[in-house]
């Protein structure tokens, strides 16, 4: 199949993205670089450093295009998003809602105080990447994607209905359909362990942190939708692992860090859900077309080789002289990169 990409990775910085950077290199032609370091990438210039820091921790022999973003505060400015468009290496800004995610705190408070700043999105043409939860305590957890299209993605689309959206990452049916009914510029990404498992992978046997991630794994209805998102074949449906490593004792926690790794083994992976239903031929056009096709960017000439073959992924990988446990950890894979 035609190399893929990857639409959402969280890479981080230092000793965690020596560890992580290679996994994602060896799968996917480019990737959407999330913001989320602390202190947050805000700036051209600090999205500049860091691509020059994931370039330098690429290995000699592989060839790897980050493709970075800004991650939007309350401070951003329409000038930094001019700048950002003629960077040519900053292909979108990321909103993380205030307290929504890991490193969200410096997220935005009030999307109406950036409103300026999404008008200049919309009319240079950078999209905006959204983590569509909101974070009121009051709302369930189970509600908050849900919500966050109500009360927050549907007034924005409507003040500025040609503004490029990629909804992140979407667990249920609701964001899928609402995406499904939207106009070409509303996108989404969808992971890869929220079209393996439903919320019941976080209680199975006992408490799971390494299931435990943001927005949080929904009920199988919802599992359902999104696979059959996946394989429809739409356009607006592409490829985003999320992959989101933590440290070991990070995740082992009374109060464990969201997210899941899973560049070891996403393309893989993403292979079992096709083939499961019954969708293989779909899996090139979602992993390999849509995301270059709304980004305005080529398609990878190159191809990769997936063979029908398991193989066992490590109980533990290494990051420095911690442990991160991957998806799947000492568990079978059914799928293989050639
Ligand atoms: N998805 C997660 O559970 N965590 C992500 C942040 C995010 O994508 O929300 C992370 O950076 O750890
Ligand atoms: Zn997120
Ligand atoms: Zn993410």
């Amino acid at each position: 199949m035609t190399r893929p990409d990857d639409w959402h990775v969280h890479l981080r910085d230092g000793d965690m993205l020596a560890t992580v950077l290679p996994d994602t290199a060896q799968r996917f032609a480019r990737a959407i670089v999330m913001p989320n370091l602390k202190p947050p990438v805000r700036t051209v210039a600090e999205a500049s450093a860091y691509r020059e820091r994931i370039l330098a921790a690429l290995p000699a022999e592989m060839r790897f295009e980050p493709l970075m973003t800004l991650y939007l505060t309350d401070k951003t400015s329409p000038e930094d998003i001019r700048q950002a468009k003629s960077s040519g290496f900053i292909h979108a800004v990321k909103y993380y809602p205030a307290g929504a995610t890991t490193n969200s705190d410096s997220g935005v408070t009030d999307i109406h105080r950036v409103a300026a700043v999404l008008e200049t999105m919309q009319e240079v043409g950078l999209p905006l990447l959204v983590h569509g939860e909101v974070t009121d305590t009051d709302i369930d957890i189970f509600d908050r994607e849900a919500v966050f299209i109500e009360r927050i993605l549907v007034p924005l689309l409507e003040r500025l209905p040609r503004l490029r959206v990629v909804l992140e990452h979407i667990t249920t049916a609701q964001a899928a359909a609402f995406v499904t009914a939207a106009a070409a510029n509303v996108a989404a990404t969808i992971t890869v362990h929220h079209l393996l498992y439903n919320r019941n992978a976080m209680f199975q046997g006992g408490i799971r942190p390494h299931a435990y991630c943001l927005p949080v794994l929904k009920r199988e209805s919802h599992r359902l939708a999104l696979v059959a998102a996946a394989t429809s074949g739409n356009p607006k449906f592409f490829l985003g692992t999320d992959s989101a490593p933590h440290l070991r004792h990070d995740k082992e926690s009374s109060c464990g860090c969201a997210g899941i790794y899973s560049a070891h083994a996403a393309l893989e992976l993403y292979a079992e859900v096709f083939e499961q239903a019954g969708a293989l031929d779909k899996l090139e056009a979602f992993a390999s077309f849509h995301g270059p096709d709304f980004y305005g960017l080529p398609r990878n000439q190159e191809q990769v080789t997936l063979v029908k073959q398991p193989w066992t992924v490590p109980a533990a990988l290494k990051a420095g002289d911690h442990a991160l446990i991957p998806l799947r950890a000492g568990e079978t894979v059914g799928w293989h990169l050639a």
